[in-house]
């Protein structure tokens, strides 16, 4: 199988500085990639790169195999799926946010509520289906909006930080869903996590990010081990 995303030679300069610089990354059609680093080491600035939310001063991107320069067809962003820390949700009810976006995505009146109903399940969040999405707690926020993004069934799905507000004993449980649904979707991940366990849990390689360019990159499993400055950052 390809790749679902290669870039090469990435800079991204911001107030005269390159916040990225050089960076060359490829994620293969259903891998789970890890990106790790420091504060402001530039993990969300490329993972908006990627996810073609951004575009970067220099350097070429390829997307399903598809170049792609400074406008970008809907239908490339439709098979991603992105998810930040805080994510934006509807003010409507807990299945609304569901249900909505699959309406817009096409599904009939039935076929949307019917599906809505099954992620909520997926993700323990049925008891809240008609509760205002505003009310959620931190954590249920969270399930909610992966359960939100993973509906849409993208291809590619990228994640920044989103268990910082789920607590530790939820955590296992939902990563186990997670990655129980991304592989049978086979969907590709791109995880950012400061929490190495997180890396090891969901990942199968990570990439290292210091002051903006790659320290180092390899199988989760040993990459800290292996490395002395990634132990040094995890350890
Ligand atoms: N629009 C901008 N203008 C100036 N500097 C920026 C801009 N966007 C990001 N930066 C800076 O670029 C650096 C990288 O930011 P980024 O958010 O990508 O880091 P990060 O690795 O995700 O950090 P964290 O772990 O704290 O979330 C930071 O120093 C940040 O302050």
């Amino acid at each position: 199988m390809g790749d679902v995303l290669r870039v090469r030679g990435v800079r991204v300069v911001r107030a005269g500085r390159a916040i990225l610089d050089g960076i060359d990354l490829h994620l293969a059609a259903g891998e789970r990639l890890g990106l790790a680093g420091p504060n402001g080491s530039g993990k969300t600035t490329l993972l908006k790169v990627l996810a073609l939310l951004l575009t970067p001063t220099e350097g070429e991107r390829e997307v399903f195999g598809v170049p792609v320069s400074r406008t970008v067809p809907t239908e490339l962003r439709r098979r991603m799926a992105v998810v930040f820390q805080d994510p934006p949700l509807l003010t409507g009810s807990v299945l609304a946010n569901i249900y909505l976006p699959l309406r817009i995505r096409g599904l009939g009146r039935n076929k949307a509520r019917e599906e809505a109903y099954a992620w909520l399940e997926r993700f323990g969040l049925e008891v809240f289906a008609g509760r205002s999405a505003r009310s959620l707690s931190g954590g249920e926020r969270a399930r909610l909006a992966l359960a939100r993004a993973l509906a849409l069934r993208p291809e590619v799905l990228f994640l920044d930080e989103p268990f910082a507000a789920v607590d530790v004993t939820s955590r296992a449980p939902l990563k186990a869903t997670l990655r129980e649904i991304l592989r049978d979707q086979g969907t590709s991940l791109l995880l950012i996590s400061h929490d190495y366990r997180d890396l090891e849990d969901l990942t199968e390689r990570t990439v290292v990010l210091v002051r903006g360019r790659v320290l180092a990159a390899g199988p989760t499993a040993t990459l800290r081990r292996e490395h002395p400055l990634v132990r040094e950052l995890f350890p």
